[in-house]
């Protein structure tokens, strides 16, 4: 594992909550690859789509949600007046925001893009490898990102190392609730029948290592190559899972 070296061995820990972007997967394919793609995409998905009830519904989120922000650019693009939604969604790709109904509207045009082969999900190299070990031993995997539940189960199961979905067996998106709240942390361990020390969280972002720990959860900060955000705070780091032994639970 990375620099220090931390005691999960006698933890207790059972569940393992990993993040996907910046923690199993390189920001570069997020940035460069999957946001570029929806937006390119954007304008055509929604006219192809205008009649598909369960996206119309997602669009008439994304206007409340327009109605309601007061970031300086969404209020701008408010006060041209006339403006299509989708050119504030293409706002919200370009500054990186995780709108529940942006992510989901993502996760299904980056679905045609997995299917017809344009699009193949690279995991850092000691991943697949990881999750397969941490699974063979009995613990309970499961996936909290800001891309929907749907573009989870795309990704593992168009990665460069095969379909991994069958290693997770729960799946959490920000639907569940913001990333940045402790609350979250506590829904997300009631919701796989277990409390929050016994769940071992990984990820790249400061705000939600802090989220998790105030829960009550172990966390790992999430220190890989290309990140952006590097400082750990007071978290150990880990840049590789190759060393990071996790005690099987207790069977039964
Ligand atoms: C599930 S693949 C796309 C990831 C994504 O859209 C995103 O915003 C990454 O956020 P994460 O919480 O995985 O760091
Ligand atoms: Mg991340």
């Amino acid at each position: 594992m990375g620099e220090s070296s931390t005691p999960l061995g006698r933890s207790g820990v059972s569940h393992v909550l990993l993040d996907i972007e910046g923690t199993t997967c390189p920001v570069s394919f997020v940035a460069d690859t999957l946001f570029p793609y929806a937006a390119a995409r954007m304008a055509s998905f929604l006219e192809t789509e205008q009649n598909n009830p369960a996206v119309l519904q997602l669009l008439e989120q994304a206007a409340q949600a327009w109605e309601e922000d007061d970031e300086a650019a969404a209020a701008a693009l408010r006060q041209k007046g006339g403006t299509a939604i989708g050119d504030y969604l293409q706002l919200l790709i370009r500054q990186d925001r995780k709108l529940p109904a942006l992510k989901e509207l993502q996760g299904l045009i980056w679905a045609q893009g997995y299917a017809n082969g344009e699009l193949r999900s690279p995991l850092f190299a000691d991943v697949p490898s990881a999750l397969e070990r941490w699974h063979h031993q009995g613990l309970v995997l499961a996936v909290y990102s800001s891309g929907s539940v749907k573009a989870q189960q795309l990704l593992y199961g168009h990665s460069e190392a095969g379909d991994l979905r069958a290693l997770f067996r729960f799946w959490f998106d920000t639907r569940t609730g913001p990333k940045q709240a402790a609350q979250s942390y506590r829904t997300i361990a009631a919701a796989m029948a277990t409390s929050p020390p016994q769940v071992l969280f990984i990820s790249d972002a400061l705000a939600e290592c802090q989220a998790a720990a105030a829960a009550g959860m172990h966390v790992l900060f999430s220190d890989r190559e290309g990140n952006p955000a590097r400082d750990p705070g007071s978290f150990a780091r880990i840049a590789d899972y190759s060393g990071l032994e996790i005690a099987s639970p207790p069977a039964g």
